[in-house]
């Protein structure tokens, strides 16, 4: 017997759970796949496309909603023989001038051995390039781009919805699709880009547990052999999906997880135990990657908070953070930041999911503030963020966490 066995009893189709498939049929996105559908109709009428601007955290569907709409956008316009449809789909990702998008634009319309160098020209001269390389091509054209926050200067989302009217275009008609999970990039476009490129706007919410269901079980049914998994499975996957962030993607990437443990031990049956192992796998991993990435002051004010949740003072509001961030700050040999630096931080932590908070009204006379709380496992933090616990000391409230025999780095904070 060879070194490497093929292995068969649980999946069927294990890429089927990969962020790559593309499932025939969406499920649970109805009204918004509708709303899509509406503002892409002028396509098929042959008139001047909309822009769209399509918005919603990661992992809701909205890269899948737009290749399954343009799928069949571009099967049905082939019936029409006056319609020229292309599709050109961008990922902004690690491009993030409007240069380098003008030029990988040209790029797209041009045979491999012509292409251009993506440095060198003045921007003025790579438009003219695109705009020639457009009417060229003629027909309708739509440009998707995704993560369309990445670009840092929003010259061509300007540019390109407007090619038209600014008579840069003749015969081309172009409508741009721009996806991004950013809500406040939209906010920051200057107006005049937001009216153009913001023309239609759609916006995708995060999945409940009924929807994540429906999409873990549509996955499942191809990618899985039949009855390996548990009656509960799904639905424990797709209730944490739903507690997380109702993200697809992270519930797919778990059902993956347990079914991968499920092999690596020889089940016959993924079970609800598989899915909690993944679980915490998934969020170490997700931990590390997130507070891997902080600033040592964000490590600090995090130790701040989670001490005082492991006192059980969690909820707390940041004025009542400071003290104990102040004096961990001060034992680490770290000057404090001021309080609104340390409230960004706070901040920070909220939009990693590492924190919660919850927004309270003092009454008639008093605005608001924020209190936060520890969204993540407290052990799983701790073990990411070794260093500082060790430059601070251990913290009484977190010894247990610890589990550590020895109390003589023990720390007093007030
Ligand atoms: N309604 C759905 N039905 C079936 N599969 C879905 C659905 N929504 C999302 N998915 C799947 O979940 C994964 C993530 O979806 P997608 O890439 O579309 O998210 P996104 O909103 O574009 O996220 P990001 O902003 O991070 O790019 C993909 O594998 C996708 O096929």
């Amino acid at each position: 017997m060879g070194m490497f066995e093929r292995d068969t009893d649980i999946y069927r189709d294990r890429d089927a759970l990969r962020e790559d498939y593309q499932p025939e049929q969406l499920v649970g996105r109805d009204e918004e796949l509708d709303t899509y559908q509406t503002t892409l109709q002028p396509v098929i009428n042959g008139e001047q496309p909309n822009n769209v601007f399509l918005y919603g955290k990661t992992g809701v569907g909205k890269t899948a909603a737009t290749r399954y709409l343009l799928d069949h956008l571009q099967s049905d316009a082939a019936e029409y023989d006056d319609i020229d449809l292309s599709v050109v789909m961008l990922n902004c990702d690690g491009l993030t001038s409007s240069y380098q998008i003008a030029t990988r634009l040209v790029n797209e319309f041009r045979d491999d051995t012509d292409q251009i160098s993506t440095t060198g020209y003045p921007r003025a001269a790579v438009y003219d390039m695109l705009w020639n390389e457009l009417d060229t091509n003629g027909g309708t054209i739509l440009i998707v781009l995704d993560e369309v926050d990445h670009i840092e200067d929003d010259s061509i989302l300007y540019q390109l919805p407007r090619a038209r009217a600014n008579g840069n275009l003749e015969t081309a008609k172009t409508g741009i699709i721009g996806i991004s999970n950013d809500f406040s990039f939209r906010e920051d476009l200057s107006p005049k880009v937001r009216s153009s490129l913001c023309e239609e706007e759609i916006h995708f919410p995060a999945y409940d547990a009924t929807e994540l269901q429906q999409i873990l079980q549509q996955r499942a049914d191809v990618a899985f052999h039949e009855s390996v998994l548990e009656e509960g499975v799904i639905r424990l996957c797709a209730a944490y999906g739903a507690k997380d962030a109702g993200d697809a993607r992270q519930s797919l990437d778990l059902l993956m997880k347990a079914g991968d443990i499920a092999r690596d031990d020889s089940a016959e049956h993924v079970i609800d135990e598989h899915v909690r192992q993944g679980r915490t796998s998934l969020e170490r991993g997700r931990i590390r990657e997130g507070i891997g990435g902080l600033t040592q002051h964000g490590h600090l004010v995090l130790y701040a908070v989670l001490t005082l949740d492991q006192q059980g003072k969690t909820p707390v509001r940041s004025r009542d953070v400071r003290p104990r961030y102040t004096s961990m700050a001060e034992r680490a040999g770290i000057n404090p930041l001021v309080t609104r630096r340390m409230r960004d931080h706070l901040s920070e932590l909220i939009m990693l999911g590492i924190l919660d908070v919850t927004e309270r009204n003092e009454g008639r006379r008093g605005g608001t503030y924020r209190e936060y709380s520890v969204s993540m496992d407290p052990e799983l933090i701790i073990s990411a963020m070794a260093d500082t616990v060790e430059l601070v000391g251990i913290h009484e409230s977190i010894e247990k966490l610890l589990e550590r025999e020895s109390t003589s780095t023990l720390q007093d904070y007030q």
